[in-house]
């Protein structure tokens, strides 16, 4: 059994830089990984689905640019293309922290499926064959996530897709028929809306986006609407059948229950911890009820010397988070300091198109903590930066604490509404107020500017 200072399980996005960090501190590391260097953001998540949000916004502005005066005829999809691009980009990451691993001394690469066989004991089955068993002074599980598969009647018979494989489908849907409204759900309805497919969304609850304000969430659905994806609210698939051409959901809303055929399903329904097959109870490491790994604000886990980073100890699931929870475990393990993820920001942004930047409370969260709060909002379209772009779908809204004029939330629902919300969260991050940015001077005409006429508008 060969004994390492550490060992990292998973090449996300904290396994690895972290795996390098400890290596370059002089720590003899292991960093064990089944499928590929960078973990779901790089191969199967953030990374290629931009890529390919990027051809379906260019298919979009291209078939939408009359009213600015510019007609392009005979627009063409080439879906080969699309994902020939999107596999150099992922090939190109994915190559350069392959690289990255190879040129860091102190550093092992194995790749295989790791499982705890004793305490501080790792079992790998090897991708190439075999197996080999580790051990690790100290350890960081790093698994991440799969997608969930609802136990739907007749799911197993009818090849669905899932995020991951989707990615790679050789044509574009005729008519695909995703199951859940969340980011997974509403990035790829647009996206593949918008490379010519009938898409529908099914979702249980009464709306989509249900994490997110009423306003925003109406908002999104009237976007989405407009761009004739049909979104099927309070609604189940309750069993799936083929034929040979076609698969057949059946759809039940409230008593009334009706088939449809599709031509390809996606499950988007969330994402689960990939903790099944660890076995964590060996190493004495908890779980919670869903199976995730309880962690405290240090990230480490019930037993001493391992730690939980990224997607797989619950809470947000976001690249920057993973990231940052490398920072934190660096910081604590290398550098000796004591850092923890108390009270860190964590905004978000879903790559639908206006895109829906998120940072902090909802009117919804500070509503229910009874707290005292100014809601401002604005539309784009009295925007001066969107009417002249002609981007002036979506809206923007900011939640403040009435006493302080301190900003605690907000969601911008617009062209670069990543960016813009990014602006607001600096603005949290420095105690700066709602009338600074209301009464700032930003240049013109920028999405920045729009700060000042939101923070104009009358609150409610
Ligand atoms: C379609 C999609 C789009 C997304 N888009 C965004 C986005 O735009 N922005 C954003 O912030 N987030 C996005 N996310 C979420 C983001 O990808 C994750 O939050 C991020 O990758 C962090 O994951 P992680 O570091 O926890 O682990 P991951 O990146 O999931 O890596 C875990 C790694 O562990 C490996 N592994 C698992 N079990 C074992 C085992 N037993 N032995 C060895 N190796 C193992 C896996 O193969 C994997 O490589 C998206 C996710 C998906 C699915
Ligand atoms: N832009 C981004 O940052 C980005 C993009 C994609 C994914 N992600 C990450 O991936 C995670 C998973 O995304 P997701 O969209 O799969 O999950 P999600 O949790 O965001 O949404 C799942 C949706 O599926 C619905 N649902 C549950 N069971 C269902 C069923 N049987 N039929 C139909 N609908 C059902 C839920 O009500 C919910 O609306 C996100 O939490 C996010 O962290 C992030």
């Amino acid at each position: 059994m060969k004994h390492y200072d550490a060992v990292v399980i998973g090449s996300g996005q904290a396994g690895t830089p972290l795996s390098r960090k400890l290596a370059q501190s002089g720590k003899k590391t292991a960093l064990i990984e089944r499928r590929f260097a960078g973990g779901t953001c790089v191969n199967d998540g953030c990374s290629p689905t931009k890529a390919m949000i990027a051809s379906a916004k260019a298919a979009w502005v291209a078939r939408n640019s009359s009213k600015l005066g510019v007609s392009a005829s005979d627009i063409k999809i080439d879906f080969e293309t699309i994902r020939d691009r999107k596999d150099e980009i992922v090939k190109s990451m994915r190559g350069s922290l392959e690289k990255g691993f190879a040129g860091t001394e102190n550093l092992e690469v194995i790749y295989g499926d790791a499982h705890f066989s004793g305490e501080k004991e790792i079992t790998i089955s090897l991708n190439d064959g075999g197996s080999e068993v580790v051990s690790g002074e100290l350890i960081f599980i790093n698994t991440g996530l799969s997608p969930v598969i609802p136990d739907i009647p007749g799911i197993q018979e009818i090849h669905y897709l899932t995020s991951t494989s989707i990615l790679d489908i050789e044509d574009i849907p005729e008519h695909l028929l995703i199951l859940g409204s969340g980011y997974i759900g509403l990035e790829f309805g647009q996206m593949f809306s918008r490379f010519g497919s009938k898409v529908t969304i099914i979702e249980p609850s009464e709306r989509i986006m249900k994490h997110e304000d009423e306003d925003i969430a109406a908002e999104i659905t009237k976007i989405l609407a407009e761009e004739n994806i049909e979104i099927l609210i309070n609604s189940k698939v309750t069993a799936f059948t083929r034929n040979e051409e076609k698969i057949l959901a059946k759809i039940k809303k409230h008593d009334q229950e009706h088939s449809f055929e599709y031509s390809h399903i996606l499950i988007a329904t969330g994402r689960k911890p990939n903790t099944d097959r660890l076995s964590l109870d060996v190493a004495g490491v908890e779980l919670d009820d869903k199976g995730f790994i309880v962690v405290n604000d240090s990230l480490e886990t019930s037993a001493k010397g391992i730690y939980a980073l990224g997607d797989i100890k619950g809470g947000m699931a976001f690249t920057h988070i993973s990231y940052d929870d490398y920072r934190v475990v660096a910081a604590n393990v290398i550098d000796k300091k004591q850092s923890t993820i108390k009270g860190r920001q964590q905004p978000y942004c879903m790559f639908i198109d206006p895109q829906l930047g998120r940072i902090g409370m909802t009117e919804q969260d500070a509503r229910d903590e009874g707290l005292d709060i100014d809601v401002y909002t604005i539309k784009n379209d009295s925007v001066a930066r969107s009417i002249e772009t002609g981007n002036t779908r979506g809206m923007m809204k900011a939640v403040v604490d009435k006493k302080s004029g301190k900003i605690l939330g907000a969601a911008v629902l617009a062209e670069q509404g990543g960016e813009v919300v990014t602006i607001l969260e600096l603005a949290i991050m420095g105690g700066i107020t709602f009338d600074k940015l209301r009464d700032g001077i930003f240049a013109h005409p920028t999405y920045a500017e729009s700060l000042n006429n939101l923070f104009m508008s009358k609150p409610h």
